[in-house]
């Protein structure tokens, strides 16, 4: 095939999304996904969900983790008050640059930083590049075997404060159970699990939230 899928993405989006409007990028890309080509975005059932804790949690400093088309970093962004900044991680330049362009189309390029390159490379770097001290909150949305040595890395950068709220993607399917073991056990977090769909499937999935308490010691038994 001449074009990539989120080459494809990006062409439906210019076509049936009005620019400048984040839910026309939003619907347009659900359309797509769910009547033309299945894409790896949270999707509109998990997207609600999504929504509802960033709503809960009005950060003001947000890291994504895993951009892919965009589609994730549109739904947080456009619920985000205008000095706030979402600050999105993709190793895949094809994926970065389709990103930036689905942003674009939302007219949210000023309030989104798009970084490629390795979460593992780029998280001790962070404070530093933005001049932050703490995340208040983190969506995990790159890979499944990432989530647990990113969580650790954020915790040893002492990117995490007390009340930071961590959302994971994908906990049931694909699947992370090293993740979900080390977050349900440690004390530090209080953790949620909400029961959903994988994006434009019947398959179950499920998002997991977690709130940092702070450094305090032990597992739980
Ligand atoms: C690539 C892929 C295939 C899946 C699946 O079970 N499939 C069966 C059903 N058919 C329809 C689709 C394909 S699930 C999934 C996936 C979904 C996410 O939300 C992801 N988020 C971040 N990073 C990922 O690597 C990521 C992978
Ligand atoms: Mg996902």
């Amino acid at each position: 095939t001449r074009t990539t899928r989120p080459q494809r993405l990006l062409r439906a989006v210019i076509i049936n999304a009005v620019r400048g409007d984040p839910d026309s990028v939003i619907r347009a890309i659900d359309h797509f996904c769910k009547h033309t080509e299945w894409a790896m975005n949270i999707g509109d059932e998990k997207g609600a969900i999504l929504d509802s804790v960033v709503m809960e949690t009005s950060p003001s400093t947000v890291l994504e983790l895993g951009t892919y088309c965009g589609y994730s970093a549109v739904r947080i962004t456009r619920l985000l008050p205008p000095s706030t900044r979402l600050i999105t991680v993709e190793m895949n330049p094809d994926y970065a640059c389709v990103a930036r362009q689905v942003i674009q189309h939302a007219g949210l390029q000023d309030k989104v930083c798009v970084l490629e390159g390795q979460s593992a490379d780029l998280i001790p770097k962070m404070a530093e590049m933005f001049g932050i001290q703490t995340f208040d909150f983190v969506f995990l949305d790159h890979w499944k075997d990432r989530y647990l040595p990113d969580i650790r890395l954020l915790e040893d950068c002492s990117l995490l404060a007390q009340g930071s709220v961590v959302l994971a993607d994908n906990v049931v399917c694909p699947g992370t159970p090293d993740y979900l073991n080390y977050i349900r056990s440690n004390l530090n977090y209080r953790s949620r699990f909400y029961q959903a769909h994988l994006e434009y499937t019947r398959v179950l999935d499920g998002l997991e939230k977690s709130e940092y308490l702070g450094c305090r010691q032990g597992k739980r038994q």
